[in-house]
C-alpha cells in the first residue's frame, strides 16, 4: 500500500528530495455530459489498480464545482467557479492537469488513460493512442457529435503537456459487441449499414465493471439488467455478465429520456421537424442533446436533484415519463432475456435518487420485484426484500478503475488483468 498522497503547501517551494520518492502514477479522465472525473492510480502497485486520489468536476455548464477525495474519502480540494459560469472540457482538463502539477507531490505520471465513448469498426478493446488513433476517432465524432470531440481533445490536450508518455483510449461501445447480431443491426439496405449505421450501445465502461462486482452480492444471476442513470441515461439487459441488448442505440440521444436529451423518437417526427423547417441539422441536434429529455419535458431543469425537490405538475409529470420508458424497456429486455433474476441501479440518479428506484420498482410488481423501501433510503446495497422474486441492488459504477485497469495492462504487458476490482 502507498501512503496517502500529500497535498503541497501552497506557499513554499518543492520539498528538494521529492522526486526521489516520487510514486510512479497514471491518471484516468472520464468525460461525461455534464462532468469531467479524474482518477490518480498508482502504476506499480499489484494486479489490482490502487487508487491514490480522484476528484471530479461537476455541473460544468451551470455551476461547476471542483472536488477532490484521498483514496479513503476524505476531503483534499474544493473549488467553485460560481454560478452561471461555464468550463468547457478543454479547460477542465488544463484545470486538472495544473492541479496535479501543483499539489501532488509525491507523483510522477508515467501515463493516461481516457474514456472515449465510440470505438467504431476499427476498435472493439482498449487501444495505445497514438496520431492515426487520435485521427480516426475524430473522424467518428460525425457519429457522435456530443462527447467524441472532448474525449479525443482530452488526449490532445494532455499529449500538449505530456508530448512522451503513453496514453490509452478505452471505448464505451466496446462491451457491447457481445449483442447478437440481430441487435446490433438497424432495418437498412446493406449500404447504409456497412456506413456503419448500427446499434452501437454507450455506458460499456460502466457495464463492465458492473457485470464484474455484481457477482460478489448476486452469485446466482444470470439474467440482469442494470439501469446506467447519470446525466446520459441507458439501461443494458446482461446474460451471464455479456451485454445482449441496450437502449442507447447508434447514438448517445437515444433510448431512455436524459437530463437535456430526448431519447427514442421516430425517425418520421425527425424528418418532418426539417421538412418543415422548424430546424436544421444543427438547430434540431441542439434542440434535442441541450433542452429535451426531463428538461424539455419539465421546463424546469434537467438536473434530478432540482426535479425532486419540486411540487410543480411539470417536474412530477416529467419524473413519471422517465420511469414509464426505463419500465418499458424492462419488460422488452426481460422477454430478451427469458426473465429476470437481478436490476441494479448505477451512476448519479441509480446511486442516489430513493424516489427514482422506488417508483421503477413500483411499476414492476408484476414482474416479481418487492423493494425493502428502509434498504432502499438507506442506499442498499441490496434493496429488494428477500422475498422478492427479483433481487435489486445499487452499485456505485467506478469507470475511472476500470479504464485504469485497461491502461495499466497496456503500458505493461506483462501485468495480468485482473477481472474484479
Ligand atoms: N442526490 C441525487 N439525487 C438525484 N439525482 C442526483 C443526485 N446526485 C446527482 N444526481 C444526478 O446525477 C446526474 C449526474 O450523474 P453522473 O453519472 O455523474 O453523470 P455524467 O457522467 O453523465 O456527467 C445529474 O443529472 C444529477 O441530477
Ligand atoms: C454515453 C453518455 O451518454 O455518457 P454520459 O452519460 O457520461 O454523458
Ligand atoms: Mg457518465
Amino acid at each position: 500500500m502507498h501512503n496517502m498522497v500529500t497535498m503541497r503547501p501552497r506557499q513554499g517551494s518543492r520539498a528538494p528530495h521529492a522526486r526521489q520518492s516520487s510514486v510512479r502514477a497514471i491518471v484516468v479522465f472520464n468525460a461525461g455530459s455534464t462532468s469531467l472525473k479524474f482518477g490518480v492510480y498508482a502504476a506499480d502497485a499489484g494486479v489490482s489498480p490502487e487508487l491514490l486520489c480522484a476528484g471530479r468536476i461537476d455541473n460544468m455548464t451551470a455551476d461547476p464545482h471542483f472536488v477532490v477525495k484521498h483514496a479513503d474519502g476524505k476531503p483534499m480540494e474544493s473549488h467553485a467557479w460560481g454560478k452561471h459560469h461555464a468550463v468547457d472540457h478543454k479547460a477542465a482538463l488544463r484545470f486538472v492537469l495544473a492541479w496535479l502539477k501543483t499539489n501532488l507531490t509525491d507523483i510522477e505520471l508515467v501515463a493516461a488513460g481516457h474514456r472515449v465513448v465510440l470505438g467504431g469498426e476499427r476498435y472493439g478493446a482498449p487501444t495505445l493512442i497514438d496520431g492515426d488513433v487520435l485521427d480516426y476517432l475524430d473522424s467518428l465524432a460525425m457519429m457522435e457529435p456530443s462527447h467524441q470531440p472532448y474525449d479525443v481533445g482530452g488526449a490532445r490536450t494532455f499529449a500538449e503537456a505530456y508530448p512522451d508518455l503513453p496514453q490509452v483510449a478505452c471505448f464505451d461501445t466496446s462491451f457491447h459487441r457481445t449483442m447478437p447480431g440481430v441487435a446490433q443491426t438497424y432495418a437498412l439496405p446493406k449500404e447504409v449499414r456497412d456506413s456503419g449505421v448500427r446499434h452501437w450501445g454507450y455506458h460499456g465502461i460502466s457495464y463492465d465493471y458492473i457485470s464484474h462486482q455484481l457477482p460478489k452480492f448476486a452469485p446466482a444471476a444470470r439474467r440482469v439488467i442494470v439501469a446506467h442513470l447519470g446525466g446520459g441515461a441507458s439501461m443494458c439487459a446482461l446474460l451471464d455478465g455479456r451485454s445482449v441488448d441496450t437502449t442507447m442505440g447508434f447514438g448517445t440521444l437515444s433510448g431512455l429520456p436524459m437530463a437535456t436529451r430526448s431519447g427514442d423518437l421516430p425517425p418520421d417526427a425527425l424528418l418532418y421537424l426539417l421538412r418543415s423547417k422548424q430546424f436544421d441539422t444543427t438547430t434540431l441536434e441542439k434542440m434535442l442533446s441541450e433542452r429535451a429529455g426531463l428538461l424539455g419535458l419539465s421546463g424546469i431543469s434537467g438536473d434530478m436533484r432540482v426535479l425532486q425537490k419540486s411540487a410543480d405538475a411539470r417536474a412530477l409529470a416529467a419524473l413519471d415519463y422517465f420511469t414509464y420508458a426505463m419500465m418499458k424497456y424492462v419488460g422488452a429486455y426481460a422477454a430478451v432475456l427469458g426473465g429476470l433474476d437481478a436490476l441494479v441501479f448505477t451512476a448519479g440518479i441509480g446511486e442516489n435518487s430513493v424516489q427514482v428506484r422506488a417508483a421503477l420498482c413500483a411499476r414492476l410488481g408484476w414482474l416479481g420485484v418487492t423493494l425493502d423501501e428502509n434498504a432502499n433510503a438507506a442506499g442498499g446495497p441490496r434493496i429488494s426484500t428477500v422475498d422478492s422474486k427479483v433481487s435489486v441492488w445499487v452499485i456505485p459504477t467506478n469507470e475511472e478503475w476500470m479504464i485504469a485497469q485497461h491502461t495499466l495492462a497496456l503500458i505493461q504487458p506483462e501485468r495480468k488483468a485482473p477481472c474484479s476490482q
